[in-house]
């Protein structure tokens, strides 16, 4: 990092002057008439470079781009010194300088590859052995709850980035998942999540996780302790809180503190961000939904992402050609948002998940300088699982007034074959059908064609698709734990790069903090009216309300 704002470099200047020079001229429909060899120019096959045997399919030929613009895009990251920044993430360098850490996720899924200098790389492998023990004691019923029943329900208790990726994971992974084993994920502190949980949860066969980098969140820590006066009311003895809760955290203090013993606590360290820790101990409720051989390839394919991304050549780079693409757009066309939609319903969690991964770590307006930035960062992320975005705000996206780019996602085999794979070939048309429909819209011409002679000119107009909306799309063979691994590695390396380029620090969450202070303060205030003390008018106002109503 130069300490220079984005907007400071030779090639922003010179991005500035493309995007005013040709945007009008980047019109997606006469790219592609112009070049016929468009697809194949704009568009790479990854095949990792290890073992992991996945591969996927990376369209980005439907984005206004032409290669002048990806080119100065590239000189960008070259300028910016992603690379040497990226060098210094992947050995130990305290990246994250606001909080003096390592930024290490990468070393969790590493399996000794490299050799990582910082205390506690060198321990992975004894967590990930524990997981493996502890995962198929459980799965195989030699591991018992207190009357000696077998655990068929486990209940995640976390919230945020302890919560968010083993929710995602094991939904995009359920048909890898132990059918007899019922996986719940109680993150909110609304009674009403943990509530409905233990309804249908039997204490005898329940075994609950609470996942907490820290130990000391408000909401996972009165969680947990709820789940416990909810076990200990059927199970009575103190003792039987060892067969049914484990921990997941860094802080054996506040750990063993609660109740939980030592060797029931599953071990990570502080250069594991928690939107970065599913692949930690914070993964355990994967591994036993799915099973730890299914969770290894799951590191092992985000691990032969971690090694393209090292290795590859910028303009082969695939997570650095996502980044720039998304650049392009952020910060010269002004976009706000960009949506992941996947077409397969075991990853409708994923737009969830990123809205973290991605918001929380490039959601920030002060470099690692300490300067405020000029110029757009972190994207406002969102989507759904297709086809039903299609039918609830794809209409926006097509004909609103937004540029709203898009990653299209999809596999090319289902793991569920109904019909002979009759609906996904259906699936599939969509997925197909929608980025052509962005890019190339439908002219007043057709419409009319269409319509005919006698069709009112306000019809003719509210058909029109203007086009020229932009997409990547992303296609792999099958959904695999491997395949998802090296996606999700892919996106968190694109959020990468951007950071690194707008100079901010993908990895501290300095903006979760503010929130948490005030409401320690007003709950506090909250039995007495005379309490409510030092607020404007509007939040003393709604606390007064909240105390007129409350029954409780
Ligand atoms: O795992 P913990 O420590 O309970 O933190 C849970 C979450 O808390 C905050 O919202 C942030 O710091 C998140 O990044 C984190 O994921």
């Amino acid at each position: 990092m130069s300490g220079k704002l984005a907007s400071e470099y030779d090639a922003w200047k010179k991005l500035q002057h493309l995007y005013d020079s040709e945007h009008s001229k980047l019109i997606l429909k006469d790219l592609f008439a112009q070049d016929p060899d468009r697809f194949s120019k704009f568009s790479k096959e990854y095949v990792s470079p290890d073992d992991s045997a996945v591969t996927f399919l990376l369209d980005y030929s439907k984005n206004r781009i032409t290669q002048p613009i990806l080119d100065t895009l590239l000189e960008l990251v070259k300028e910016a010194n992603v690379e040497d920044v990226r060098d210094k993430m992947f050995s130990g360098n305290h990246i994250n300088t606001s909080e003096d850490r390592a930024v290490l996720h990468v070393a969790l899924r590493n399996f000794n590859e490299w050799n990582i200098g910082e205390p506690g790389a060198d321990e992975v492998q004894v967590v990930l052995d524990h997981i493996h023990k502890f995962t198929d004691a459980v799965r195989s019923g030699e591991w018992k709850g207190y009357t000696g029943k077998k655990i068929d329900t486990i209940v995640n208790i976390g919230i945020g980035g302890s919560d968010l990726g083993p929710v995602m994971v094991t939904e995009a992974l359920k048909a890898y998942a132990k059918r007899d084993l019922t996986a719940h994920f109680v993150s909110n502190i609304d009674g009403t999540h943990l509530a409905e949980t233990i309804r249908v949860c039997n204490p005898e066969t329940t075994l609950f996780i609470i996942a907490s980098k820290t130990f000391t969140t408000q909401e996972t820590i009165t969680n947990a302790e709820s789940a416990r006066d909810w076990f200990l009311s059927t199970a009575k003895d103190k003792a039987h809180v060892a067969k049914h809760f484990v921990a997941l955290s860094t802080n054996t203090a506040a750990v063993t503190k609660f109740g939980i013993a030592q060797e029931n606590m599953f071990q990570f360290w502080d250069w594991v961000g928690g939107r970065y820790s599913l692949w930690s101990a914070i993964g355990l409720s994967i591994a036993l939904v799915i099973g730890y051989e299914n969770f290894e390839a799951l590191l092992k394919g985000a691990h032969g992402m971690d090694k393209h991304f090292k290795q590859t050549p910028l303009k082969d780079n695939l997570p650095v050609i996502l980044a720039v693409i998304g650049i392009w757009y952020n910060d010269f066309y002004g976009a706000q948002t960009h949506c992941l939609l996947p077409y397969d319903q075991y990853m409708h969690k994923f737009a969830d998940y990123f809205q973290q991964g991605d918001m929380e770590s490039n959601g920030k307006f002060i470099t690692k300088k300490g300067q405020r930035v000029n110029y757009e960062t972190g994207p406002i992320i969102w989507g759904a699982a297709g086809t039903n975005g299609q039918h609830s705000f794809y209409q926006l996206v097509h004909q609103g007034t937004k540029l709203i780019p898009a990653d299209f996602i999809a596999p090319a085999t289902t793991h569920n074959p109904i019909g002979h794979s009759k609906h996904h070939r259906i699936l599939l048309s969509n997925f197909f059908a929608q980025p052509e429909a962005l890019a190339f819209g439908k002219t007043e011409e057709q419409v009319r064609k269409e319509l005919g002679p006698n069709a009112s000119e306000t019809l003719v107009k509210a058909k029109v698709f203007e086009g020229n909306r932009p997409s990547n799309s992303i296609m792999f063979p099958l959904l695999t734990p491997a395949t998802l691994g090296a996606l999700i590695a892919l996106y968190e390396h694109k959020i990468f790069v951007q950071g690194a380029i707008w100079g901010i620090n993908s990895f501290d969450q300095m903006g979760v903090e503010l929130g948490k202070v005030l409401a320690k303060n007003i709950l506090a205030q909250l039995d007495k009216p005379e309490d409510v003390k030092g607020h404007d008018s509007s939040t003393t106002g709604i606390i007064h309300y909240y105390q007129k109503y409350r029954k409780e």
